[in-house]
C-alpha cells in the first residue's frame, strides 16, 4: 500500500470519527430530553429503564451486518447508553468487592463503566446498600456453572423486599498469579472458596502439596499473595492486574466453559419486553406428589421452566422452599394466570421479580 493511499484511508476514518463524534452528542442531548420530560412529570423513579435499555441493544444486534460481531455492538452502545445515563446522574451501584472481582466485572458489563461504583465485603451487605437506599442498584453471584448454586444469595432472596432487575452471565477463567518463579517454590493458594472448588483437578495435579487458603474474593487473594513470595492466588486478569501479579499459569478452571451468573437487585420489576425472565420462590406443605401439584399449572399453559432448586426452609426442619426460573414476564397473560393458580395450592409464593434476559 502506497503512503498515500494510507493517507486517503486515513483522511476518511478521520471524517467518520467526526461524524461519530456528532452523533454520539446528538444522541447524549436526546436521551437528556427524555430525561428532563421525566423529570418534568416527577417520573425520577423511571430515570434508567432496564426493559428500553435492553430493547435497544437487541433492535441494534438484529440490524447489525457486521462486520463488528453482536457482542462488540452491544459492548459499545452499552457504553453509550452508560456515558448518556450519567450526564443526568451517574446509577449508584453497589456489588460484592473489592475492586477486582467477577462481580464488578458483571455490574460493568452490565451497566457500562460510567457508574459510581461501590464495592461492599459480603453478598449481605451488598442487599443492606440497596434496601437502604445507600445504592440504587445492587449487583450478587447467584449460579457458577461448575459449582452450583451460590446458595447466600438465594437465603438473602427470600427475605428481601428487593426485585431482581436483571441477570448477567459471564465467562469466568481463573489464572495461577504469583510472584515465585516456579511451582515447587509455592506453598500456599489463596483463592475465594468457589476459586478453589473450579480449580480443584488442576491443583490436585500441578500443586498437591500446596496449603489452599479460602479468603473472601478471588481479588482480596490476589492482594495477600502480591505480598508473599511463597504464595499463589487463583485470581481474574483484573484481580491479578490490580496487585501487579504475574500470571504464572492462565485460565486454569476444570469446565473449559465455566461461566456465572449475577443478579441485578433494585426497587421495581422492568415492564415486558417480550423477551424476559421470571425468578419465584415457592413451598407448599409436605406430602407426596406436593411439588409435582405445585407446578402442574406451568405445564399446562405450556411455560418453559429454566432452572429448580431446593433449599432448606427457614421454617423447620426436612421443610424446603423452591427457587425456579421461568421464561416470560409475570404481567404476561399466561403466565399471570399460572401463578396465580399455584397460589392457590402454595403455603408460600413469593415472586422475586420479572426482568429482562441478558443481552450480550
Ligand atoms: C433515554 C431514556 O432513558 C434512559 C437512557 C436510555 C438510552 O440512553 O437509550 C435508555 C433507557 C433509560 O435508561 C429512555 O427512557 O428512553
Amino acid at each position: 500500500m502506497t503512503d498515500e493511499t494510507l493517507q486517503a484511508i486515513r483522511a476518511r476514518i478521520d471524517e467518520i470519527d467526526d461524524a461519530l463524534l456528532r452523533l454520539v452528542n446528538e444522541r447524549a442531548g436526546a436521551a437528556a430530553e427524555v430525561a428532563a420530560a421525566k423529570e418534568a412529570e416527577g417520573r425520577q423513579a423511571d430515570f434508567y429503564r432496564p426493559a428500553r435499555e435492553a430493547e435497544v441493544l437487541r433492535r441494534l444486534r438484529d440490524a447489525n451486518e457486521g462486520p463488528l460481531s453482536d457482542e462488540d455492538i452491544t459492548r459499545l452502545f452499552r457504553e453509550v447508553m452508560s456515558a448518556c445515563l450519567a450526564l443526568q446522574r451517574p446509577l449508584r451501584v453497589a456489588f460484592l468487592g473489592p475492586e477486582g472481582t467477577f462481580t464488578q466485572e458483571a455490574a460493568l458489563k452490565h451497566f457500562g463503566h460510567a457508574i459510581h461504583s461501590q464495592p461492599l465485603q459480603g453478598i449481605d451487605a451488598v442487599f443492606r446498600e440497596v434496601e437502604s437506599g445507600g445504592a440504587e442498584y445492587g449487583v450478587v453471584p447467584v449460579e457458577n456453572s461448575t459449582e452450583g448454586m451460590v446458595t447466600h444469595t438465594l437465603d438473602r432472596l427470600l427475605s428481601s423486599s428487593l426485585q431482581i432487575v436483571g441477570e448477567v452471565e459471564l465467562p469466568i477463567v481463573q489464572n495461577l498469579a504469583t510472584n515465585a518463579t516456579a511451582l515447587p517454590e509455592i506453598t500456599r493458594i489463596y483463592s475465594h472458596q468457589q476459586g478453589l472448588a473450579q480449580c480443584r483437578l488442576w491443583l490436585e495435579t500441578h500443586a498437591p502439596a500446596a496449603e489452599r487458603i479460602a479468603v473472601s474474593s478471588t481479588a482480596e487473594a490476589a492482594r495477600l499473595a502480591s505480598e508473599d513470595s511463597q504464595a499463589a492466588a487463583i485470581a481474574s486478569d483484573a484481580a491479578a492486574e490490580r496487585y501487579g501479579l504475574p500470571i504464572h499459569q492462565a485460565s486454569i478452571q476444570d469446565g473449559a466453559a465455566n461461566s456465572t451468573r449475577f443478579l441485578v437487585l433494585g426497587h421495581e420489576s422492568p415492564e415486558p419486553t417480550g423477551e424476559d425472565k421470571t425468578s419465584l420462590v415457592i413451598a407448599r406443605e409436605n406430602r407426596p406428589g406436593g411439588l409435582a401439584g405445585l407446578l402442574a399449572p406451568l405445564a399446562r399453559y405450556g411455560l418453559n421452566m429454566t432452572r429448580l432448586e431446593s433449599r432448606p426452609s427457614p421454617e423447620g426442619m426436612w421443610e424446603y422452599v423452591f427457587f425456579i426460573d421461568l421464561m416470560g414476564h409475570a404481567e404476561d397473560p399466561d403466565l399471570k394466570r399460572a401463578l396465580g393458580e399455584m397460589q392457590q395450592l402454595a403455603s408460600l409464593l413469593k415472586t422475586l421479580g420479572s426482568y429482562p434476559r441478558s443481552v450480550d
